[in-house]
């Protein structure tokens, strides 16, 4: 097998969880053995106070790019980006915004110069970067797609046995029945079919597709998004091949007998279909923005402010995203 490319971890927002959770990462010595080379990007400062403050005994390595090491226990490997301003945990300081997008254009820079093999994210604070002089930040998704030069990419959380792809991410309520064109579902289910193919081993997707509306409009009555737009671009898809149900009435969309049939559910926004997800596997579940011509993978949680410093961060969804960007990885590399 062609041994990978170190694996890149970006830190987050350095005032919540991210650094407690590579720190804890690297203290387990059954996840060193088994990782390939990795790095994390950020501040050594950020992880040496932290890893005080957590009261773990760690060892810094900066590297250089194109350099890795063997992952080791209680051993860091950091890429060097300098913080702007002191941390402290669980206060948010608009001064680190711009080191927070460093970290991130370090991770894509190195993934699309080849020197990486998957960038895989802790999360960021949106509103303190919006905050912070970004207006037009509303997410490491939308970002990756700009950075990368992509028209369009889709989010999707998968765990065990689920896998729940987006139509629009993040943007107010209020905006999402315009955002829903027939333009926008027909890239995001031809972005998903692609990478369920060929990074999920999925041979022949079927997929699932939410309507927008209550009861998927009710035949127009409860609005007429689902009957003039969402069926229209789903008929055009299937003509070219694709096996898709749909547009589902989302309360049922969700139930054993639709999941069943469906290798990946789509649902119309943010909280139509995270919240099921997220109650299926809050903790096991990872974040992969499909359509990239690099590989990104992130926790399926926020920055939790609350528990920043305190220990309690569990890192269940890290290990989940690591382990699904290195199959993502292996994945692109057999298909050269
Ligand atoms: N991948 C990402 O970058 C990402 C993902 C989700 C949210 N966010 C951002 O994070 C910020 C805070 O969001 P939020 O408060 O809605 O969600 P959150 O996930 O940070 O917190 C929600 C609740 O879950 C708990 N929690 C979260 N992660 C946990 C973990 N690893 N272990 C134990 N408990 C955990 C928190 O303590 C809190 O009670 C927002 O700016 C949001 O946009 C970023
Ligand atoms: N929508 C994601 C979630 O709820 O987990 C989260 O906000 C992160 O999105 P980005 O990966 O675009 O930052």
């Amino acid at each position: 097998m062609t041994a990978l490319r170190p694996l890149l971890i970006t830190a987050g927002e350095p005032a919540g969880i991210g650094p407690d959770l590579v720190i804890d990462l690297v203290c387990q010595p059954e996840r060193m053995v088994s990782l390939p080379p990795f790095a994390v990007v950020g501040d050594p400062a950020l992880f040496r106070d932290r890893a005080r403050l957590l009261g773990v005994k760690l060892e810094i390595i900066e590297v250089v790019p194109g350099q890795s090491i063997t992952p080791a226990p209680g051993v860091l490997p950091v890429r060097s980006v300098p913080l702007s301003a002191p941390v402290v945990a669980g206060q948010l300081d608009r001064r680190n915004a711009g080191y927070v997008l460093a970290c991130l254009d370090e991770g894509i820079r190195a993934c699309l110069a080849g020197e990486a093999s998957a960038i895989v994210t802790a999360p960021l604070h949106k509103g303190v970067i919006i905050d912070a002089g970004y207006p037009r930040f509303t997410g490491h998704t939308e970002y990756l797609r700009d950075a990368c030069g992509v028209d369009d990419v889709v989010m999707m959380l998968a765990t065990e046995n689920l896998r729940v792809a987006l139509v629009t991410t993040h943007m107010p309520l209020s905006d999402v029945p315009a955002a829903v064109t027939a333009d926008k579902i027909t890239s995001t289910l031809r972005i998903l079919h692609r990478d369920l193919v060929r990074y999920f081993g999925v041979s022949a997707p079927r997929i699932g597709v939410c309507g927008l509306n209550p009861h998927a409009g009710e035949g127009g009555h409860l609005g007429r998004e689902d009957d003039d737009i969402i069926a229209p671009a789903l008929t055009l898809l299937r003509e070219e091949g694709m096996v898709l149900s749909g547009p589902l009435p989302a309360d049922t969309a969700f139930t054993p007998h639709h999941l069943r049939d469906s290798d990946a559910m789509v649902a119309m926004y943010h909280d139509q279909g995270l919240p099921v997800l997220k109650y299926a596997g809050f903790g096991r579940a990872a974040n992969i923005t499909l359509g990239l011509p690099i590989i990104r993978t992130s926790v399926d949680h926020g920055t939790a402010l609350d528990l920043a410093g305190s220990g309690r961060a569990e890192r269940g969804s890290l290990d989940v995203a690591i382990d699904q960007a290195l199959v993502m990885a292996r994945a692109a590399t057999q298909g050269k």
